[in-house]
């Protein structure tokens, strides 16, 4: 006779429990080859980062949240080396040849996802511009049509334009702020270079202010508007997935097409609209007397809508239009502000510039209230060049690493072997602060450094980033330098601009 083997009574409750452990052995196993695969993917395990960056761009995205000022990422660099992985996909390099290797001509690496998380949304649409568009066919052709408004030579005939705003934020400072005591006599001064850079750019634009200055208020509360967008873009611009979710959602585009939901359109839009339909109305009349007179950036981009109606169309015009303002406010502003915060920390570099600039600028007009001075002359001035190089250096506007895409067939950067399709980067803060390059004090604010040898001059300009460089450079950079030569002299010849002790 056979002995007998008992089972548990509830055979169920064994069962069960071997299949989820198969399960969890599966699930294990699964999570531990995505990650060896993230981590170990295309080869990047060469490089030093953060462990956690390797395995998600979960890792930059809580970084950029956290640190919303840009010096962490020289201390990353400062701590992992000459190339950082910020992601498992993404390599962040810190050499100045890099500049060349990614953004040099011929190279036209594609810009990352980072880029298209920066498109607007109005009514439902996705709205590109020429910063977030990922169709380079679209981009070079538009960036082809208008690019001969933003040359040196146009950005000169703008000056009259410039003029006024700065005229405007002179009287705006004299009644409000200057001469008085105490705290009347203290002026928010990054929040007034805003209020004038964004007016600079309503009178470029359409030669009408929107009324920053004037009314000393954040108009329409487009710069908040403003700031939110760019700052939603830096951080969701870390991992593009999360965007599906958020601005880009497609549900909720579905919606507001149906205006089931109602959109949060840039409150600059009205403006533009209601600018864009005078122009045209004006035109109808006679386009040649009105563009003859003094052409401002509307009348560009609708004379390149006439000559090239297959590209430029009213949609672009009005994207092209309010990009400005997204794209040309708020960057001059911090520049604008980093360069009084540098110049006010040395009293030494203050004097020296007061002095050249009460020197060698033409005497002030006396039919005119405030002391103005003509873009060719301010920019003739080696010491005013000095300090506006440095306030550059030290603190560019954009604090992200302009992300581009390795090509199919792989590239060499800085002597590195990369697989086609990593994402690579070069920031601004970074590399210019590149001791080879800018000296063992390159992080030190010390002006002189432009005034030495041309050759050491040309290889430090080489290196300068904060504009980016390649196909997409920044397309207003001749304007910004005609608008910060113009308003600092003005700034410091009518007023002693001190700091509250
Ligand atoms: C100090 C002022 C400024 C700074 C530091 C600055 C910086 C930059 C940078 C770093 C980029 C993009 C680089 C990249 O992602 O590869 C850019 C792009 C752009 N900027 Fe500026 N910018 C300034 C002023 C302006 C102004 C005044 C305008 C308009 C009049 C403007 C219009 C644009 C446009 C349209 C783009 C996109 C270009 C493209 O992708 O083809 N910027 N700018």
């Amino acid at each position: 006779m056979l002995k007998t083997i008992s089972l548990p009574a509830a055979t169920e409750s064994w069962l069960p429990t071997t299949t989820a452990t198969a399960w969890l052995y599966v699930l294990s196993t699964v999570l531990i080859v995505r990650l060896a695969s993230l981590h170990y993917g295309r080869g990047l395990h060469r490089y030093n980062g953060p462990f956690l960056a390797s395995l998600s761009d979960l890792w930059r995205l809580c970084h950029a949240y956290r640190n919303s000022d840009r010096e962490p990422m020289i201390h990353m660099h400062d701590r992992y080396g000459d190339v950082v992985r910020m992601g498992p996909n993404v390599l962040s390099f810190r050499q100045p040849q890099a500049i060349r290797d990614i953004y040099g001509a011929g190279k036209h690496f594609k810009k990352s996802d980072y880029y298209p998380v920066n498109a607007a949304v109005g009514n439902g649409e996705v709205a590109h511009t020429l910063f977030s568009s990922p169709d380079q066919t679209w981009h070079n052709n538009l960036r082809r049509s208008i690019g001969a408004s933003f040359t040196l030579n146009s950005a000169v005939k703008y000056e009259p334009l410039i003029e006024n705003t700065i005229s405007a934020f002179l009287r705006e400072l004299d009644e409000r702020f200057a001469g008085k005591q105490g705290r009347d006599g203290i002026v928010d001064f990054h929040t007034w270079l805003l209020y004038f850079a964004f007016d600079v750019m309503g009178d470029l634009t359409y030669s009408a202010r929107h009324g920053f200055l004037e009314q000393g208020k954040d108009m329409f509360s487009i710069i908040t508007y403003v700031k939110e967008f760019l700052s939603y873009g830096f951080i969701a611009g870390q991992m593009p997935t999360v965007d599906v979710f958020l601005r880009h959602n497609p549900v909720l585009m579905w919606l507001e097409r149906r205006q089931w939901i109602s959109s949060s359109t840039f409150p600059g839009v009205p403006f533009a609209i209601k600018h864009m339909r005078e122009r045209q109305r004006r035109y109808e009349n006679d386009v040649e007397k009105h563009t003859a007179d003094r052409e401002d950036l509307l009348d560009k981009f609708l004379k390149a809508k006439r000559e090239r109606p297959e590209i430029v169309t009213e949609r672009e015009v009005l994207g092209l239009s309010l990009s400005m303002m997204i794209a040309g406010s708020e960057t001059t502003a911090i520049t604008l502000t980093a360069f009084f915060y540098y110049l006010l920390r040395h009293p030494r570099c203050y004097a020296k510039l007061q002095s050249e600039l009460d020197t060698h600028l033409p005497p002030k007009d006396p039919t005119q209230t405030f002391h103005t001075t003509p873009f060719a002359a301010a920019n003739a001035l080696p010491y005013l060049y000095a300090c506006v190089q440095e306030a550059f250096r030290l603190h560019p506007s954009f604090g992200f690493n302009y992300e581009r895409i390795v090509p199919p067939s792989g590239a060499t950067i800085c002597g590195h072997q990369i697989a086609g399709g990593t994402i690579v980067g070069v920031n601004a803060w970074v590399v210019q602060r590149d001791r080879g390059i800018f000296g063992a004090d390159a992080d030190d604010y010390r002006p002189e450094r432009w005034l030495t040898s041309p050759e050491r001059v040309k290889a430090m300009e080489k290196t300068m980033f904060q504009f980016g460089a390649g196909d997409h450079i920044c397309l207003g950079k001749n304007i910004s330098a005609v608008e910060i030569y113009k308003v600092v002299p003005a700034l410091m010849r009518n007023f002693e601009v001190g700091r509250d002790t």
